[in-house]
């Protein structure tokens, strides 16, 4: 459950009143999701989300994240649209939180994605990266390879709860990723999230991407890396090359890939399989028990970090060669 921070009507309709969204008819909490509380606004208007931005969101990075938005959505991408308050900010404050409306998207997240949906995402990813490149705002990865040291450091010493021997071939990674990790390849914004769960469609058709919260300026092949984790693996743990195919398919007939992007695919993906068992990892030990959040398994990615490792030749992912 990912409601952290609790509001109440008196204030919300005074927060409301700073926008022209209309009267206020009902709200509720919203159950999913991780970083933010969100909540769904019924109003004399349209539907809407009311997003309060909680404590691992840096306050300085809001312009980026609600500016991208903007951005994409101006530029044809269906992504949510932040509202402006009456005096033209996107930004306000409530129950001591910084936050923001953004126009409610229709559609669902698929539990059980197929490859055609994967070329979909696939699609959808490389449009936000050409959509992105006139955006004129940067921020920097705060969990590339600086960020996964931080995070390890504070999580290494309890790692071997986890599993036996996970301190030794963790730090293994990291010392070859710190040395192996592609600097030359094409940049740009990415979403670095795109999880199955921030996809909408509507049908077999794809309605819209969401939560941009942790949307930076990074490698494009690297969010291509991360889709490939979110996408393309079984609940068993098996690596599905059919999806795999499909989303890369996807992904080059808007973008193609360059030589050089292809065959760093096998160190990307190791390394956003590195990125979300790190920041699963530090949540599964330090989330107080009882808290009201759902708590990931950092395992599952680390079986993907040990198939990637395995990988000899970026074909295996399902690209033609
Ligand atoms: N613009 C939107 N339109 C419709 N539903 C949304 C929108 N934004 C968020 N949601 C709902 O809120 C949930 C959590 O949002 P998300 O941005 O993923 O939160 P978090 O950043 O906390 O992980 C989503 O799974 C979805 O159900
Ligand atoms: N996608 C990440 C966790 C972030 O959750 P989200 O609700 O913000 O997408 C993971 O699976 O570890």
């Amino acid at each position: 459950m990912a409601v952290y921070t609790d509001i109440n009507e008196v204030d919300l309709k005074a927060f409301l009143a700073e926008y022209e969204a209309g009267d206020l008819l009902s709200f509720k909490g919203i159950a999913e999701g991780v970083e933010n509380s969100n909540f769904l606004l019924h109003t004399s208007t349209d539907p809407l989300i009311l997003t309060l931005y909680e404590k691992r969101v840096d306050k300085n990075d809001l312009p980026f994240f609600l500016g991208l938005m903007h951005h994409l959505a101006e530029r044809g991408l269906s992504c949510p649209l932040p509202l402006p308050r009456r005096d033209g900010a996107l930004l306000g404050e409530l129950s001591g939180r910084p936050a923001a409306l953004i126009s409610f998207l229709e559609g669902m997240w698929l539990r059980k994605p197929e490859a055609r949906h994967c070329r979909e995402v696939g699609v959808a990813l490389a449009r936000m990266h050409v959509a992105g490149r006139d955006f004129a705002i940067r921020r920097p990865n705060a969990l590339s390879l600086d960020g996964w040291q931080d995070l390890w450091a504070k999580s290494k010493d309890r790692a071997d709860e986890v599993e036996p021997g996970l301190e030794a071939e963790v730090g293994d990674e990291m010392a070859f990723l710190g040395t192996h990790w592609p600097k030359d390849l094409p940049d740009g914004v990415i979403h670095a999230d795109l999880f199955p769960d921030n996809v909408f469609f509507l049908g077999d058709d794809l309605s819209g991407l969401i939560d941009f919260y942790f949307a930076c300026n990074d490698l494009l092949a690297y969010d291509l890396a991360i889709g490939l984790n979110a996408w393309c693996f079984e609940k068993d743990g098996a690596y599905n090359i059919t999806k795999g195919k499909a989303m890369i398919e996807g992904y080059q007939s808007v973008r193609p890939l360059l030589d050089a992007e292809v065959d760093a695919l096998p160190v990307l993906c190791r390394g956003s399989a590195l990125r979300f068992f790190l920041t699963r990892l530090y949540d599964w030990l330090m989330t107080p028990e009882g808290a009201l959040v759902v708590k990931k398994d950092p395992l599952e990615y680390l079986k993907k970090l040990r198939f990637h490792r395995a990988i000899e030749n970026s074909t295996e992912y399902g690209l033609t060669p």
